[in-house]
Order: structure tokens, then C-alpha cells, then sequence
């Protein structure tokens, strides 16, 4: 008796269909250089990596967090800065996406007045104002070298409504100790993900299921907190 009871409760166990897990496609874009590969890998993988290349059309990592107890899958697009590595790539970004990280060099003026040129390519790729973005000023470890002041960055940040955070994806504490984390900083874009279900529902049935999980394939690539500010 014992005995087919237990085997009931394991084949009962074992034909449940597994817990879907959703997906988070996040974007990473900027000028070349600006760090967008070392902040994907400092967060999926916990480290600064040891080299990095220039990356070509898309690399993309992915790690899977747990928010009120539901595991979440975030995708990270690291996109290539430069033009030559991105044209055949770019109708591909932009395809259900769910949130856009918008990074420059607090070193580099020039990748700081780039930002204008990208908030306008996701508007020709029809991304709509619903999707959130944030702006990240990397190399805060570099502080000594800053050409972008957090005040200017602010400004800009206010002007195109996302919240600002200012990291290093080199230094163990995030840059300086009013830095933000780069762990904290992509945890605060998925726990608006998550609280923004609704709206996630609203999206095409054939490009995002009820769970907000991809339906196309996507290239498999590599490897496998905290308040939003005022936003
Ligand atoms: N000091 C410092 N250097 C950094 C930091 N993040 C990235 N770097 C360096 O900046 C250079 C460019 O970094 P990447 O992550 O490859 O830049 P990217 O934006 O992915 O560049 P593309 O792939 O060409 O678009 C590398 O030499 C990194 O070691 C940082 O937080 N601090």
C-alpha cells in the first residue's frame, strides 16, 4: 500500500508540466568603448572579464535571478558600437525588446553627446515609450579623468525621463561609494520588468506569449536591491 502511494505522488510530480521561466530581453547600447561588454559580463558572470575584443553584430549572456520568489531569465544584448559591426545586426536588437540600457564613458564627452544619435535609432526601430530605458555612465572608477559631470548627465537623464546610474564595471565596489552597482543596477531594471506584467501582456501575441516569454528563436550566444530612482 505504502509502496503504490509513493509511486502515485512521484508520477504525479513528474507530469507536471515544468514552471515556465520568463524572459527579459534587455538591450545594452553606446558608442564603442563605453564598457557595454565588461557591464554584461561583470553581471552574469561576477567578474571584470580579463581581455575583451570589439564586439561584432551581437553578443548575448544571460543569468537567471529569482524576484518574489519566480525565477527570471535576463538576456543581455551586448551590441556592437561601431557602424561596420552593426549593420546587419541591427533589425535583430530591436526585436522584442523589453528594456533598453543606454551606456557612455564619464571619460569620453564625445560618447556622451552620442546619446542623442542612439535614442533616435531605437525610435526609427519603433520602440515604443512604454519600454523602459536607463542611462549608465561607466569607468566611474576613472573619476580623476571624468569629462561628464554627474550634473550635466542628470540633466539629460531628466530631459529623456530614465533614471541615471553611474558605475564601473572594473572596480569591486562599483566605481567610488556613491556609486551604483552594476549587479544593483540591472536587479532594478528587472524588478520594473516584473511589476510592468500588465503591460507586457499588452504586447503582440505572436512576439511575446502571456508569460512575456520570446516566441522566435533568438541566436544563443556565449554563456550563460534596489529602488529605481525617481522613475
Ligand atoms: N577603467 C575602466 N575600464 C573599463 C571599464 N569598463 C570597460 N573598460 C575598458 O574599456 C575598454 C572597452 O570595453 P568594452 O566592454 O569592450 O567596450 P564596448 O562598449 O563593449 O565596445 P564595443 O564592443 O566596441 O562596442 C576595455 O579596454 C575595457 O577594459 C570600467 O568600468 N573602468
Amino acid at each position: 500500500m505504502e509502496s503504490s502511494l509513493e509511486f502515485s505522488s512521484s508520477l504525479t510530480s513528474s507530469t507536471l508540466p515544468p514552471p515556465r521561466t520568463r524572459i527579459f530581453k534587455i538591450i545594452v547600447i553606446g558608442d564603442s568603448g563605453v564598457g557595454k561588454t565588461c557591464l554584461t559580463y561583470r553581471f552574469c558572470a561576477g567578474r571584470f572579464p580579463d581581455k575583451t575584443e570589439a564586439t561584432i553584430g551581437v553578443d548575448f549572456r544571460e543569468k537567471v535571478i529569482e524576484i518574489d520568489g519566480e525565477k527570471i531569465k535576463v538576456q543581455l544584448w551586448d551590441t556592437a558600437g561601431q557602424e561596420r559591426f552593426r549593420k546587419s545586426m541591427v533589425q535583430h536588437y530591436y526585436r522584442n525588446v523589453h528594456a533598453v540600457v543606454f551606456v557612455y564613458d564619464v571619460t569620453s564627452a564625445a560618447s556622451f553627446r552620442s546619446l542623442p544619435a542612439w535614442i533616435e535609432e531605437c525610435r526609427q526601430y519603433a520602440l515604443g515609450h512604454e519600454v523602459p530605458r536607463i542611462l549608465v555612465g561607466n569607468k566611474c572608477d576613472l573619476r580623476h579623468a571624468a569629462q561628464v559631470s554627474t550634473e550635466v548627465a542628470q540633466q539629460f537623464a531628466d530631459a529623456h525621463s530614465m533614471p541615471l546610474f553611474e558605475t564601473s564595471a572594473k572596480s569591486p565596489q562599483g566605481g567610488s561609494n556613491d556609486s551604483d552597482h552594476v549587479e544593483a543596477i540591472f536587479m532594478t531594471v528587472a524588478h520594473k520588468l516584473k511589476s510592468q506584467k500588465p503591460l507586457m501582456l499588452s504586447q503582440p501575441a505572436n512576439t511575446v506569449t502571456l508569460s512575456g516569454q520570446d516566441q522566435e528563436e533568438e541566436p544563443r550566444g556565449s554563456w550563460a536591491c534596489t529602488c529605481w530612482r525617481s522613475y
